[in-house]
């Protein structure tokens, strides 16, 4: 059995981009066939994320704002209990109102250090 506590993730699990930051409890390397993130977006910030490479799925448990499907401009309300799934790679545009930390589910996995290129995405690292 694997076990991680935040307050025990060494440094080069702490990943950060302009708007965000990302505790990686689990890796490509534990096998678990996804990874699993605990990640702050600061208040008051703007992201735009493309994973063309990634399906992602983010639980929010505190905070609220709202993600917003570019293309269609539908818009949806997030808040502790919400969940999104980006089952078809949506581009989205992520707008903190508050300081969200969110949960968030990569398949395939990340490797560790991944950050968003110029698309919005994250490489597959060999
Ligand atoms: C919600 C979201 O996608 N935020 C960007 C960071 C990313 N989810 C990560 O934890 O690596």
């Amino acid at each position: 059995m694997i076990v991680r506590r935040l307050n025990e993730l060494p440094d080069d699990r702490v990943v950060s981009g302009e708007t965000w930051i990302s505790r990686r409890l689990l890796l490509r390397d534990e096998g678990m066939g996804f990874s699993l993130h605990d990640t702050l977006i600061k208040a008051g910030t703007r992201t735009e994320m493309h994973y063309a490479n990634h399906l992602e799925s983010v639980y929010c448990i505190e905070g609220e704002g709202t993600v917003t499907v570019v293309g269609s401009g539908e818009v949806i309300k997030i808040e502790p209990g919400t969940v999104y799934a980006l089952d078809q790679h949506d581009k989205h545009l992520l707008e903190a109102r508050t300081q969200l930390r969110m949960v968030c589910v990569f398949n395939p996995p990340l490797a560790g250090p991944e950050v968003h290129d110029a698309t919005g995405a994250y490489p597959l690292i060999d």
